[in-house]
C-alpha cells in the first residue's frame, strides 16, 4: 500500500466499541433472510433497498433499520449476520469487538431473547474459532420506550446475565434523555454491569451530563455535541472519558454536512479519550477501515494520531487487563516497525 500511515491505521490491532449488530445486515444478506424466512421486504430488490439509504436525520434512518430487522427470525439468521460482521471487522484489523443488540426489536415480534442470544453467541463462537477475534455482547434499551418496558426487558435478560457484558441505551435521542432511565440503568449496575449511552448524537449537551451523572456511564457513545460546551470538554477529558465517534455515522445522518466539517479534530485538541468506530456500517457507506479511509482523506493524521485511537480503543473495552496488555504488545509492535522503516 502505497500510504504506510494509513495502513498502519488500517492494520494494528484495535477494538470496535460502537457497533449495532442489527445495523451491519446488508441489503444481500437482508434479501436471502426474507426469502428463506418467506417474508416481503418493501422493496423490489437490493439495489431498491440501498437506493433508500438516504438519511435526513437519525429518526429516517431508524425507521427503515427497524423496518429491515424484521427479517431476521430464527437463531441461523442472528448467527449469520454476527459471523458476516466479524469476518469484516477481522480484515480491519478488529481483535475485540463489542456487540450493541436491540432485544425490544425482536421481542416485540414474537421472537424470544434467548433465540436471539444463542444465534449471536453461536457466531461469535465461530468467529473466535475463525480468527481468533475476540467479542462481547452489550443489550441496549430503546430510548423511545418507556422506562417499564426496558424493566419488563431487563427481567427477560437476567437469567443470562452472566452472558451479557454490559448495558447501553440508542434509539431516538430527542425528547428522550438519559434522566428517563436512571431507575433501569441503577438496577443495570447494581448487577454488576458497566452502563454505556447514546448522548450528544442529536441530543444537546445537557443529554451527555445526564448519562454520566444519573447513568453513571463507562463510554459515551457518540459525545460528538460535547464541543458546543468548553466546560463539558474540560471534564471528559479530566475524567478520560472514552467517547466512541462514528464518522461516517454523523455524515450519513447530517450531524455534519461533510466529514472536513467533523468536530474530530477538535475533540482530540481538546485532549479527549476518542475512538473511531463504525455504528450501522451496512447503512453507512462502510465498516471501521471505512471510517478510517474517509477521516484520513479529511484530516491526514500522522501515525502517533492513529496509534494513540487504536491503544484507547483497546484500553476503553470491557477487555481484561491481561487481554488489553497482550493487544497492546501487538499494537506496540507495529507501530515500532512502522516507526523502523
Ligand atoms: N446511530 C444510532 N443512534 C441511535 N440509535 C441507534 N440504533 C442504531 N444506530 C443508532
Ligand atoms: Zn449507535
Amino acid at each position: 500500500m502505497a500510504d504506510p500511515v494509513l495502513d498502519f491505521a488500517l492494520r494494528c490491532p484495535k477494538a470496535e466499541l460502537h457497533l449495532h449488530i442489527e445495523g451491519s445486515l446488508e441489503p444481500e444478506l437482508a434479501f436471502a433472510m426474507a426469502e428463506r424466512n418467506g417474508i416481503r421486504l418493501p422493496y423490489a430488490d437490493v439495489d431498491a433497498l440501498r437506493a433508500a439509504y438516504d438519511f435526513a436525520d437519525l429518526q429516517s434512518f431508524l425507521d427503515l433499520y427497524y423496518a429491515c430487522a424484521d427479517v431476521l427470525r430464527t437463531a441461523a439468521d442472528f448467527r449469520d449476520l454476527m459471523l458476516a460482521y466479524l469476518a469484516r471487522a477481522h480484515a480491519d484489523g478488529i481483535v475485540h469487538a463489542e456487540i450493541f443488540f436491540d432485544p425490544q426489536t425482536h421481542t416485540a415480534r414474537g421472537i424470544r431473547f434467548q433465540t436471539v442470544l444463542e444465534g449471536l453467541e453461536a457466531g461469535a463462537a465461530e468467529g473466535l474459532a475463525r480468527w481468533g477475534i475476540s467479542s462481547r455482547l452489550i443489550v441496549c434499551f430503546l430510548r423511545h420506550l418507556s422506562e417499564e418496558d426496558g424493566f419488563a426487558t431487563l427481567a427477560e435478560v437476567e437469567p443470562f446475565i452472566a452472558r451479557i457484558h454490559g448495558f447501553g441505551l440508542d434509539s431516538s435521542e430527542r425528547g428522550h434523555p438519559p434522566s428517563k432511565f436512571e431507575r433501569l440503568f441503577a438496577r443495570c449496575r447494581a448487577l454488576g454491569k458497566p452502563v454505556v449511552a447514546h448522548a450528544g448524537e442529536e441530543g444537546p449537551p445537557a443529554y451527555i451530563y445526564e448519562a454520566l451523572d444519573l447513568l453513571k456511564v463507562a463510554r459515551i457513545d457518540h459525545g460528538v455535541r460535547a464541543s458546543e460546551d468548553p466546560a463539558l470538554l474540560q471534564r471528559l477529558a479530566r475524567e478520560r472519558m472514552p467517547l466512541t465517534v462514528c464518522p461516517l455515522s454523523n455524515v450519513r445522518l447530517c450531524v455534519f454536512a461533510r466529514m472536513e466539517q467533523h468536530t474530530l479534530p477538535q475533540l482530540l485538541a481538546a485532549g479527549l479519550n476518542i475512538t473511531l468506530n463504525s455504528d450501522d456500517p451496512a447503512y453507512f457507506g462502510g465498516y471501521l477501515g471505512d471510517n478510517i479511509r474517509a477521516v484520513q482523506a479529511a484530516f491526514h493524521w500522522d501515525a502517533a494520531t492513529w496509534y494513540q485511537l487504536a491503544r484507547n480503543s483497546l484500553e476503553a473495552s470491557f477487555a481484561s487487563p491481561a487481554e488489553q496488555a497482550g493487544w497492546i504488545a501487538r499494537l506496540d509492535a507495529d507501530y515500532a516497525a512502522l516507526n523502523a522503516a
